[in-house]
């Protein structure tokens, strides 16, 4: 499994594109037919996705976790973005449509992954984080998350928060995850932007039209740089930096976050006239 190693924020200020590429872009998450992930040293978090097209997939374990299991000292939240499929995890099956939830717990041994239909193949987006104790597998529809609605159609910006896996949802030892759908015609995220040191978090951009973009942003506040993100493509948020973004077009992401707490509020709001 690859790995992404942290950056310090004054080295970050010398990067140029290719190189912030290379330390923060996730490009390559989706690949039919494979579980694919990448190791994080950032909370130690593993960002992936599993594309069942033709065949069921599993989540196979890695030599880099020096583990039995992949979920041997492990947690994880699994959000499908595409076709219907299904989860089965040591043997019982979990039915996921397009935008539902699956938290599984530490110390289960069998996860394994398959779409409905090959013509419109599930993909599932995955984070794993380290956990020091099993909380139960737990499915949250779309229709079941708590949903917040923030934003303006004024500032471009109108959107709806899905929460999943949080201090009030889904229970978890570190993970925290949900997502974010934009209204047609709004295309800001996460604006005012905000810092959270207690904990990284990524992100994870879908239903980017084709052809569109999304210009990501990251740095601190005071010294700010962009990533041109694709569709299915996932950005790495050190504690430090902020994390928004502005579309070509609306589109949809998730946000996920491991560290030090579960508090989906704790976070350090900058000022607008504030952002360099
Ligand atoms: O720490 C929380 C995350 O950055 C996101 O949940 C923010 C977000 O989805 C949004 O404002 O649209
Ligand atoms: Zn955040």
């Amino acid at each position: 499994m690859k790995s992404i190693h942290s950056v310090h924020p004054d080295d970050f200020k010398t990067y140029q594109t290719a190189t912030i590429r290379e330390r923060f872009l996730l490009d390559g998450v989706v690949k039919p037919d494979q579980v694919n992930c990448v190791y994080t040293h950032y909370d130690r978090m593993i960002v992936g996705a599993a594309n069942p097209v033709d065949r069921q997939l599993e989540l196979e374990n890695y030599p880099n976790l020096k583990a039995d299991y992949f979920l041997q000292r492990r947690e994880i939240g699994i959000i499908n973005v595409a076709g219907s499929g299904q989860v089965i995890v040591d043997g019982e099956v979990y039915p996921l449509n397009k935008l539902d939830c699956l938290y599984i717990g530490k110390g289960v041994k069998s996860i394994k992954f398959s779409s409905d239909d090959a013509n419109d193949a599930a993909v599932f987006y995955l984070l794993s984080c380290p956990a020091h104790t099993a909380y139960p597998t737990t499915l949250l529809t779309h229709a079941q998350a708590i949903k917040v609605n923030a934003g303006d159609a004024s500032t471009a910006n109108r959107r709806t928060i899905n929460k999943y896996i949080h201090t009030e949802g889904i229970q978890s030892c570190q993970l925290v995850m949900g997502l974010t759908v934009l209204a047609g015609g709004s295309v800001w995220n996460t604006m005012p932007a905000h810092v959270h040191d207690r904990r990284m978090e990524a992100y994870f951009y879908f239903d980017v039209p084709d052809g569109q973009r999304v210009f990501h942003y990251m740095g601190e506040g005071n010294e700010t740089r962009h990533i041109v993100v694709a569709n299915h493509e996932a950005v790495v948020s050190p504690p430090w930096s902020i994390h928004s973004g502005s579309g070509t077009a609306s589109y949809s992401f998730i946000w996920g976050m491991a560290g030090e707490n579960l508090d989906y509020t704790d976070m350090d709001i900058l000022n607008i006239t504030d952002l360099k």
